[in-house]
């Protein structure tokens, strides 16, 4: 424990949010469940939308790192996802041509409505390279187009593959947030702005922490809204 850091504001543990988002059948569960628990899990209810929670060391500082594993669904709302994510994992699965389509789609979604909010395209399943149908060039290409981190990797084989992506994720986070504490905050009655960024509120969420394996409400941060606008250098 000596030596590690609690949180940066008011001795709170940051939260990190992941959003992951992707064509089902892709691996977004099976990711998620591997992150959390190291194994590689075959078969989940493919109407199961969960947030998982997971406690991180990151660099020596302790974070909690909040995953919401999201279905795919045409009449499913973007709402709840886009302005709780710190990131965004977008997934395909490299033997499923139409799920890399998929993930194109995505992306020009979460550039549209989440500008600046880091992102990573992945690669999934490459534990399966005989029936492989997109490229890792071609992955590669799609991921420089839209200005995001890219990933090959499988759920399937070591847990540092997984690991590799959530962690690179995490540090991308960590890199914005240090970018927003020199910039300054502007507070108006409309909205915040940080900088040039908008401040992505915490939305009600439910926690189900898979050791107790029971859901945790968490509440939802309350802002307060001033008449005047002002600015404010941290
Ligand atoms: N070989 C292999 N199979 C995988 C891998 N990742 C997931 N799978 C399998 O692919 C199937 C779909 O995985 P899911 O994790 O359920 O995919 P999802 O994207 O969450 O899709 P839904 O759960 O249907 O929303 C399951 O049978 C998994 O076991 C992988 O890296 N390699």
């Amino acid at each position: 424990m000596s030596g590690k850091k609690f949180g940066h504001r008011n001795g709170q543990i940051p939260d990190y949010n992941i959003v992951l988002l992707g064509q089902i059948g892709v691996g977004k569960s099976a990711l998620t469940v591997k992150y959390i628990t190291r194994r590689f899990i075959m078969e989940y209810d493919p109407n199961i939308e969960d947030t998982y929670t997971k406690h991180e060391d990151l660099d020596g500082t302790e974070i909690s790192v909040h995953i919401m594993d999201t279905c795919d669904k045409e009449t499913s709302d973007q709402n709840r996802y886009l302005r709780w994510a710190d990131a965004f994992i977008i997934v395909y699965s490299i033997t499923n041509s139409g799920s890399f389509e998929k993930a194109r789609g995505y992306l020009q979604d979460v550039k549209t409505h989440a500008k600046d909010v880091p992102v990573a395209l992945v690669g999934n399943k490459i534990d399966l390279e005989r029936y492989r149908q997109i490229s890792k060039e071609e992955g590669s290409a799609l991921s420089t187009e839209f200005d995001c981190l890219f990933y090959e990797t499988t759920a399937a084989e070591e847990f540092e593959y997984v690991e590799d992506v959530f962690h690179g994720v995490l540090h991308e986070i960590q890199k914005e947030r240090s970018q927003l504490n020199f910039q300054p905050l502007f507070i108006s009655e409309e909205k915040f702005h940080v900088g040039h960024k908008g401040a992505r509120p915490k939305s009600p969420k439910v926690i189900v922490d898979k050791k107790e394996d029971k859901p945790v409400k968490k509440n939802s941060t309350s802002f307060k809204l001033f008449n005047k606008s002002f600015k404010i250098f941290n």
